[in-house]
């Protein structure tokens, strides 16, 4: 119920700031002191307001590769359901210039996660704990709202702080209301989920199968749109994202170059946790396996995070674990040979 509300109102209010979406010179309101950082639609500069002297991140979308109405979803989500304090806010200033859409976000000053965790180290465990905590309270409360983020990753997670003791969660370009059908996206990620290889081989077949039909009948189909695979967005992906970051943030690489189930990393994580193989539904080897072997890249970590991996990065989406269950493994030792304090 609350999430539909959540959904329609995030709608009722882009309706409305289209029609409110002023002109306005930047310069005219706004000192710009420097770039923070890049995306695809443009770039985010940090500004200080000329007349109250208040700092802020402005997100500058070009015009020509930004719809107004993701413009403003991106805008109005992060306006009046960003409440948590790990989600990055806007401050409630939209504008157009002749080349850009604009608006205003909390900065966070000191740059992304990526940035900080130290290629085959990684993170301090005590503060590798701490994000994992922030992370899975921002996604949870993104959930309870009915939004699914669906691009968690280091570069996504802004630090409001040198030690990472306060992080936001930030890009909601990708953002889609839970049961939302999109079209299937796979990328050669380990944050790229099972589901998304599943969705992808069989657009792969039934494209083979439209290949292999007479000429007749391909003619007709050159001459329709293109039919996409469509998926249901569910909160499980960032449950999935949530434990691949977790593994990235401990161990300062990540469990597999690809979610793919002929990758033999992630061949070797399904035979540790004894699970089939949820692309084929078969399990993954005829060959006796012995079961409690733990998988190579796993083995720096206690059983009980284990655990949580095995719930968070479990094969099949209906099965996976939710982010806040994160919480119940806090303060315990994740990394053998090492206590939280480390
Ligand atoms: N509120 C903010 N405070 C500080 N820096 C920010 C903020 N928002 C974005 N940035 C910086 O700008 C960069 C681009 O922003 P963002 O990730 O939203 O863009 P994007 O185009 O959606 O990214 P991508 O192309 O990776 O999907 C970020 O990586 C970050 O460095």
């Amino acid at each position: 119920m609350l999430q539909k509300t959540a959904t329609r109102l995030l709608d009722e209010l882009c309706h409305l700031t289209a029609q409110s979406l002023e002109p306005l010179e930047p310069l005219d309101h706004f000192q710009l002191i420097k770039l923070l950082g890049e995306g695809s639609y443009g770039k985010v500069k940090l500004a200080v307001h000329k007349k109250r002297g208040t700092p802020m991140a402005l997100k500058f979308f070009l015009r020509d590769d930004t719809s107004l109405l993701s413009f403003l979803r991106e805008y109005n989500l992060s306006l009046a359901f960003c409440t948590h304090p790990s989600l990055t806010s806007a401050l409630g200033i939209a504008f157009s210039t002749p080349t850009h859409y604009v608006f205003a976000q909390q900065p966070c000053l000191y740059g992304d996660l990526y940035d900080v965790i130290v290629p085959e180290v990684g993170l301090e465990e005590s503060r590798a704990q701490g994000v994992a905590s922030q992370i899975s309270g921002a996604l949870s409360h993104l959930h309870s709202l009915g939004f699914v983020h669906r691009d968690v990753k280091p570069e996504n997670i802004f630090l409001c702080d040198r030690e990472c003791h306060w992080v936001k969660l930030g890009d909601f370009g990708m953002v889609k209301a839970a049961g939302t059908r999109v079209p299937c996206v796979w990328y050669c990620s380990p944050y790229c989920t099972p589901e998304a290889e599943i969705a992808r081989k069989n657009e792969e077949s039934h494209l083979s199968h439209l290949g292999g039909e007479s000429n007749g009948n391909k003619q007709k189909r050159d001459s329709g749109k293109t039919q996409r695979t469509l998926v249901s967005v569910d909160p499980s992906t960032d449950s999935w994202a949530l434990g691949i970051l977790i593994y990235a943030m401990l161990m300062g690489s990540l469990p597999w170059s690809e979610t793919i189930s002929d990758n033999p990393a992630y061949k070797s994580y399904l035979q540790w946790t004894n699970w089939e193989d949820s692309a084929s539904q078969k399990k993954i080897s005829d060959q006796p396996v012995n079961f409690n072997q733990v998988a190579p890249q796993f083995a720096a970590f206690t059983p009980i995070v284990g655990q949580l991996f095995k719930s968070l990065l479990h094969p099949q989406s209906r099965l996976r674990g939710r982010p806040d269950e994160v919480d119940r493994y806090l303060g315990e030792a994740w990394l053998l040979d090492k206590d939280v304090s480390g």
